[in-house]
Formats: structure tokens, sequence, C-alpha cells
């Protein structure tokens, strides 16, 4: 089936999962072929639209609580950058777009729109055409917007609109383009968080009543903000000293940080210091600076994430992190980070972000990180909210890093040599997690990894007080993003329980995706429970992700093709490990 599958036109393949698959795999058609069959000469209601190209919805309908096949990226030659979803970013041929350039966004028939014009979508409008005279879209009518084609993300995010819409995305706003569908949700692979809460924000209104959220979605949502209110992150025996109360989980924050009491943002982070910075990166719930030391070395940089916590407003769709829930994260990362210390003992890795400090900081947001956010957006569309909703009680957690270079997801390696080495890294870097502190990632899709270049030969890891030493090929991967991660530490296990985040399991787009099923089935929805088999399966997903994704500048070399056979052979035998100690113990043997 994956044989016949490399020949399903990517964009056609709405979802990886062969069963999910609406064609007959074993009549796979050309694309004229498809069109001609599939593709009405003109639009209808039941028609979805995205640029001049129209799909039947009912051709897409899909089951979810499948297990996907990755598809081959290297089938055609990248017609939607994503390839599993026909929403994804295609440069047609034909098409030249340019950045700034004016786009045009169809909705269909049934669209209805819950606001007024939102200012910032007013703004950008070049026309509008059926729009009534008090300013306000008209409801149930064909609408077709014309935007600016950097503002369509910003504009389209403030706007709910009905289930049956699919929107185009522009080139640089990839999860806008997440498709909405009836029966589970597709979303775009890597930052699934930000594409689910984009699906969230567009979620449907019931077409006999639009001025009104569908009345389902809005009190389950409820429901589900609540419990992530109350999330349990931490969970510590019964004879533990540390008693589980508010108090204590902020005095142990201030305790990671070296503080006393919060401190003042400006007297933490000075205006000259805050001027070196420009904005990297961002997360569902961060924001990631740059602070480039004036020393103009490298070491001396910073990198920051900044993280609202205990406020009441939504940020970026999501409840902001409570002290216990940071306390998760803080802890999770200074432990990891201190494995890379190589005299502490009998196991050491560093494939963990390195964790300078810690800060606990409040106020307003400062002027000058939201100037740099102004312009990240205005160059790569933010998808989070503007920082200036922050009032000036807000408080936040600043984890300050080393640079540890760029996302998996954009970094291109120079052949398959050198992604087979990196992935080594990683095994061997959650295998002494897991001896020390029976550590599980949980979310370690190929926006965690970052991979930066080095001229070190060697990189060591001591496992079971045996020394390893890896050839780096020239890279070095590092994992991030410990939020929904796991770890004994002390009398507690510091986790992220998932098992009333039903919108993640109901996602779709990617073999991503399969792994959060795979994990929740495995931990039977116990999310204290250790098991490193949901290492395994992120290491799965990562060589299918080397396989079919990943970028090669030489993918022709012999040495390339011979490890592209290596990595098939991982690919055919990982799920067979029951933890990455044991996949490590397997590799150890071959270096
Ligand atoms: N140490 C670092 N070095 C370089 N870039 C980084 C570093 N830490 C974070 N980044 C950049 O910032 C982005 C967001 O960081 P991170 O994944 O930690 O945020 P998050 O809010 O936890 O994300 P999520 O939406 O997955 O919960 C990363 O994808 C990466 O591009």
């Amino acid at each position: 089936m994956n044989l016949l599958k490399r020949d399903v036109h990517a964009s056609f393949n709405l979802n990886s999962s062969y069963e999910n698959s609406c064609f007959d795999i074993t009549t796979a058609l050309s694309e004229k072929q498809f069109k001609e069959q599939h593709m009405p000469t003109t639009p209808s209601s039941n028609v979805l639209q995205f640029g001049k190209s129209h799909l039947h919805k009912d051709k897409i309908e899909k089951t979810i609580d499948s297990v996907s096949t990755p598809s081959r990226g290297d089938v055609f030659k990248n017609p939607f950058k994503c390839a599993l979803s026909p929403i994804g970013n295609w440069d047609s041929p034909n098409q030249k777009r340019r950045e700034n350039s004016v786009e045009s966004i169809s909705f269909d028939v049934a669209s209805s729109y819950k606001n007024d014009l939102h200012p910032s979508l007013a703004e950008n409008v070049v026309s509008l055409q059926k729009k009534s005279s008090n300013n306000k879209l008209q409801l149930g009518s064909p609408l077709s917007l014309v935007l600016q084609n950097k503002n369509v993300n910003r504009a389209l995010k403030n706007v709910c609109f009905d289930s049956n819409i699919v929107t185009r995305g522009s080139r640089n706003s990839p999860s806008i383009s997440s498709q909405i569908m009836n029966k589970g949700i597709t979303l775009q692979p890597g930052k699934w968080r930000k594409s689910l809460n984009t699906w969230r924000r567009t979620q449907s209104l019931p077409s006999g009543n639009p001025t009104k959220l569908n009345g389902d979605y809005e009190s389950e949502r409820k429901v589900s903000l609540t419990v992530a209110a109350h999330r349990k992150s931490i969970s510590c025996r019964k004879h533990s000293s540390s008693e589980p109360t508010k108090t204590n989980f902020k005095r142990q924050l201030l305790g990671r940080c070296n503080q006393s009491h919060v401190l003042r943002f400006e007297s933490a982070y000075s205006d000259p210091y805050l001027e070196c910075c420009e904005k990297i990166g961002e997360g569902a719930f961060g924001e990631v600076f740059l602070y480039k030391s004036p020393t103009q070395k490298e070491a001396d940089n910073v990198v920051l994430k900044i993280i609202p916590i205990e406020g009441l407003q939504l940020v970026n769709g999501e409840i902001q992190k409570t002290y216990e829930q940071i306390l998760q994260e803080v802890v999770i990362s200074m432990e990891l980070c201190a494995l890379g210390h190589e005299n502490r003992g009998i196991s050491f890795a560093n494939g963990f972000v390195n964790i300078q400090a810690v800060k606990c900081v409040k106020g307003h947001y400062p002027a000058h990180l939201q100037k740099l956010w102004e312009e990240y957006d205005d160059r790569k569309e933010s998808e989070n909210d503007h920082p200036q909703c922050f009032m000036s009680d807000q408080i936040y957690v600043v984890l300050e890093m080393a640079f540890s270079g760029k996302d998996m997801e954009k970094f291109i390696f120079k052949n398959a040599e050198q992604s087979y080495y990196a992935l080594q890294q990683i095994v061997f870097a959650l295998a002494v997690g897991e001896m020390v502190y029976e550590f599980e990632h949980r979310d370690l899709h190929w926006g965690n990894i970052l991979i930066a270049t080095t001229n070190e030969k060697y990189i060591c890891y001591k496992l079971k007080n045996q020394v390893i030493s890896l050839p780096t090929k020239g890279v070095k991967a590092t994992v991030i993003d410990y939020t929904l991660s796991r770890i004994t530490y002390g009398d507690c296990c510091y986790y992220n329980d998932l098992s009333l985040d039903k919108d993640l399991f109901a996602a779709t787009g990617d073999y991503q995706f399969d792994i959060y099923r795979m994990m929740r089935d495995i931990l039977n929805d116990k999310w204290e429970t250790f098991e490193p088999k949901t290492n395994v399966f992120w290491i799965s997903y990562i060589i299918s992700k080397l396989l079919n994704n990943v970028k090669y500048k030489n993918n022709r070399t012999k040495l390339h093709l011979e490890y592209i056979k290596k990595l098939r052979t991982l690919e055919s035998t990982i799920l067979s490990y029951k933890s990455c100690m044991d996949f490590a113990m397997n590799l150890i043997m071959d270096i």
C-alpha cells in the first residue's frame, strides 16, 4: 500500500492515512484525470474553494482514529509545501505571486460572520463584494474579499466563520490554511497548538443562527478551558514534604529563579539590553527573542522565551499557565540541562537545551519588545496576540537559553549521513533522560528539534557508565519545549495531564497526530505513568520526517543513498524497541 500510495498526487491526498483516503489507491488518477472527474466548472455551495481550484467537500469527508502512513515527500516536485494537505502553500507554476501582492480569498455561500467587520480586516480590504450598508458582512451570501497578502492571516484570525469554509493560506501563513472538517481536525504538521487555536477561532456558527457561536462547541470549549486552568502538572507521593499549594508552587518557582520576590520587568531587563534583541520565534505560550551581545561572541548571545502566567486573560486562545504548570516546564528544563555537565556521575548527555537562567518578572510588556513583535509580524505574520494586551500586573516567566540553531523543519542537511547522526544524538539524549529521570518528551515534532552546525568532530554521552563518542558530521541537535514532557524528580512526577484534551486527539494531517493517539493508548490515558515507548514513537516519527520531508543539499550522492537505506531499515524496525535506552544499546554495537 505504501508503494501504491507514492503515486497518489500529494495535493489530493488529504489525509496521510490510506484508510482515510477518499481515492481508490489502486487506480490512482493523474492530476488531469482527477480534475476532469472531480472538479466542476462552476463553483456551487457544495464546493470548497481555494485559489482557482474546487473540490467537492463530500470527497474529503473523512474519519479519524486511524494510523497514518507518512507519504513520500519526493513524489511530486513539491506542488504544495505541506505534502499532506491541498490547502498548503501552493506555488502554482502559472500563478507567480509576490509578497504583499493582492490575494483573493473566496468564501462559500454558507459563510456567515459573528462580528462586524474587524478593523484590521476593514483596513486591508481592497474590494469587498456583497457588503451591506451598515458595514456588516451580509450573512449567507457569497463573499469575495480581496486582501493584501501579507495581512490575510492577521485579518482572518479575528473573525469567526463557517465550518464549510476553506481558506487558502498565503505564502507565509501556513497555519491559517488548516482545514475545517466536520468530523476531525486537520492541522498543519509541527506546532500543532497554534494550528489548533486557529481552528478553534474558526469554529462553526450554526447556519440558522449566525450571530451565535455553535452552542455545543462553545460549551465544550468552556469546559476544556476550565480543565486547562486546573490541569494537574505535578503529582507527589503522599508522604512528600512538598505540599501542593499555590503558595508552595510560587515559592518553588522563585527558588528556581534565585529570587525572593517577583521583579519588575524593567529592573530585570533594562532598555539598552532589550534594544539588542530581535524576535526569532513564537509558540502558543511564549514569544522568543534573541539578545545579540555587543561583544559579538556567539556564546554571549541569549535566547529569551517570555511566557505570561497566572493572568485571567486568554493569550493566543490559551488559558495562561499557572505557577504549578510553569514549574513543571522549568523543573524539567533545568534538570535536563544539568544532564549536560560531564562530571555528573554515571550518565550525561548535552542534547537538551542549555538553560542559563530563569526569571520571574511583572509589568507591562516592554515597549521595545512590542515593537519587535510588530516588526516580526510585518515580516512573517505572527499568529500570536499582540503583547500590548497585557496589563501592568501581568506576571511572566522568562527562560534564558543558549541559541541552539534552526528548527529541523527549516534546516537544510548536507545529506542523509548528517541527518542519520543527528537522529542518533537525539536517541542518546532521550536514553540518558529515560535513565536518570524517567523522561518522556511527548511532543518531539520537528519544530521542537533545533539543529546547528558545529566544528566539533565528536559529541560524548555517558550511559550506564559507558562513554559513547558519536561523530557529529558537522551538526548538533538540541531538544526543546517540554510543555508536554514528563519526569520523575524527587518524590514528584512532573507531567501534563492530557486526558481531557479531546481536540488534540481528534487531529489528523500528519503522522505526528497519530503519535498523540498512540501515546494515549499505550499510557491508558494515565499521563503520570512512565512509559518510555512514547519516546520510541517520536523517534519513529523523526525517521519518517528524515526520509520524507527534511531538505537535503546533496541528495544524489552514493553516501546519501547509503544512509537513506540505513534510515529505511531503522524505519522498519524502530517500533520493536521498548525505549530509547533499548534502541541506544543496539546502536552502540554499530559505533
Ligand atoms: N534555544 C533556542 N534557540 C533557538 N531558537 C529557539 C530556542 N528556543 C526556542 N526557539 C525558537 O522559538 C520557537 C518557539 O519556542 P518553543 O517551542 O519553546 O515555544 P512554545 O510556546 O513552547 O511552543 P508550543 O507552541 O510548541 O507550545 C521554536 O520553534 C524555535 O524556533
